[in-house]
């Protein structure tokens, strides 16, 4: 019979990947840097995942036009995943692999940022906003884990969590857009004409 972990496995699971991801602190902070730069420059953020990575995406955005810890000015976030609207029509019409790539079309500027959440690296509809949004100027990040997948590569940043599971390369993820959002909140953004 198949046993699941328990709740000590996967928090002892999780605890080795994290201590593993630390070697990625370069990376978290380039990307991170960029998307600050960006937001400085007037431009926004774009985000997309599925499943549990669309959830992801969906928390990196709220976070920028709502709030993280810190009193500040709402920032310009979109997050691709978001509308059903959209998705249900660019899914019917044109195919689920380009739910988001039309999206960066639509509403992508040169400037702007994209991070694209895929925990395989191997998903079709962002791998297609990547090479749609290279095309048209925005910078890309890929975050991503196992061996990369076929977003290995391609973007301008990636960080790619040493890790097989699904699970705790998500909740890496989620350890890396609230460090981005330590030195976002810290910024004054009062003297930024945005
Ligand atoms: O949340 C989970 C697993 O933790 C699932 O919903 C998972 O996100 C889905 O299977 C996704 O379709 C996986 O896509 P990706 O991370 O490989 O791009
Ligand atoms: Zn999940």
């Amino acid at each position: 019979m198949k046993k699941s972990p328990t709740f000590g496995q996967s928090i002892l699971e999780l605890i080795d990947v994290l201590s593993a991801s630390n070697a990625l602190e370069e990376q978290v902070k380039r990307a991170g840097d960029a998307i600050l730069q960006s937001l400085q420059q007037g431009c926004k953020l774009l985000t997309c995942g599925n499943g549990g990575s669309a959830a992801d995406a969906l928390h990196l955005a709220e976070e920028l036009v709502g709030r993280y810890k810190m009193e500040r000015r709402g920032l310009p976030a979109i997050c691709f995943n978001a509308d059903v609207t959209a998705i249900t029509c660019i899914g019917n019409d044109y195919g689920y692999d380009h739910i988001f790539e039309r999206q960066v079309e639509a509403l992508g500027k040169p400037g702007d940022v994209l991070v694209g959440f895929t925990t395989s690296g191997n998903s079709p509809n962002i791998i297609s906003a990547f090479n749609r949004a290279k095309a048209a100027g925005i910078i890309t990040i890929f975050l991503g884990g196992k061996d990369g997948g076929a977003a290995k590569g391609l973007c301008d940043h990636e960080i790619i969590i040493p890790s097989f599971t699904t699970a705790r390369i998500q909740e890496v993820h989620t350890v890396i857009l609230h460090q981005w959002l330590e030195e976002i909140d810290i910024t004054d953004w009062n003297n930024i004409k945005i």
